[in-house]
């Protein structure tokens, strides 16, 4: 691997196996995710796209009968040491979930509310990065004269721009989207995925997604996974257009899945 390539990449995974109890969910998966791109996950319900993205903040330590085996680096650090504290390792690597799942809390307080529990106390600097946060979650101006209303008054796009703005404010280096659009209208779903688009150049993110259309508009590169292994994984437009494999074409021309 060139030095070229080995500071472009900030999460490697080496074979990563992941169980539930007996059920093996995610087999043998290496794959290098590049810095400040969208990656996208692709593939059929259940072939284990969300448990690998689970995998690479340590969500499945909260899945009691979950083992993960193999190495995932994350900017350099092996995030399955001993070492690895979890709630730092969350906040470099941020997540937002299918659902919006907002505090019952005002707007103000769902992007204040862990800064302030990690320390920044000053009302001028939580008032910043309020702003900061939410502007490049781009809801600032739909919210700015209503901070102080619930969180829960808020559309459902709305509600789940607010919970990547959340995420934003704990400043992480990577964001993991699990299918953030698909509980969302058409607009609202182009908002997120425009939003994706600019986020791209501050972060690096990783999405799980149904829509094949979504991942062809907004991903660099795409994995196809079945059944718990990586097929094939390429720039997306090749994915999409010459896949090497005939069951990633299968899967991307409607055939199955
Ligand atoms: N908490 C759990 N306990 C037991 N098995 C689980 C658990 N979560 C997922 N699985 C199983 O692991 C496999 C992979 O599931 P996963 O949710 O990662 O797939 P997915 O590709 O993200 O699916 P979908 O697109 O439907 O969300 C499935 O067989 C699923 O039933």
């Amino acid at each position: 691997m060139s030095v070229l390539t080995m500071q472009e990449t900030i999460i490697q995974t080496n074979n990563v196996n992941v169980y539930y109890g007996e059920k093996h969910a995610v087999k043998n998966i290496s794959m290098d995710i590049e810095k400040n791109s969208v990656t996208a996950f692709i593939g059929p319900s259940g072939c284990g796209k969300s448990t690998l993205l689970r995998s690479l903040n340590r969500m499945n330590d909260l899945v009691p009968s979950c083992r993960v085996e193999g190495s995932i680096i994350v900017d350099g650090i092996d995030i399955n040491s001993s070492q690895v504290n979890i709630e730092s390792l969350r906040q470099v690597v941020g997540m937002v979930f299918q659902r919006a799942n907002p505090f019952f809390k005002s707007i103000y307080e769902n992007i204040a509310f862990a800064p302030r529990f990690h320390g920044m106390t000053n009302k001028r600097d939580l008032d910043e990065l309020v702003e900061s946060s939410l502007r490049k979650a781009a809801l600032w101006d739909e919210v700015k004269d209503r901070l102080r209303d619930s969180a829960l008054s808020l559309s459902g796009g709305q509600q789940q721009r607010l919970c990547i703005a959340r995420a934003i404010a704990m400043q992480p280096t990577i964001l993991l989207l699990d299918e953030p659009a698909s509980a969302l209208d058409p607009i609202s779903t182009m908002k997120i995925e425009e939003l994706v688009m600019q986020l791209k150049d501050e972060y690096t993110i990783v999405i799980v997604t149904h829509n094949l259309h979504q991942a062809a508009r907004i991903s660099e590169k795409t994995a196809f996974f079945l059944m718990g292994e990586l097929i094939e994984m390429d720039e997306t437009g090749k994915i999409f257009t010459s896949p090497e494999n005939e069951k990633t074409e299968a899967y991307i021309s409607g055939r199955f899945g």
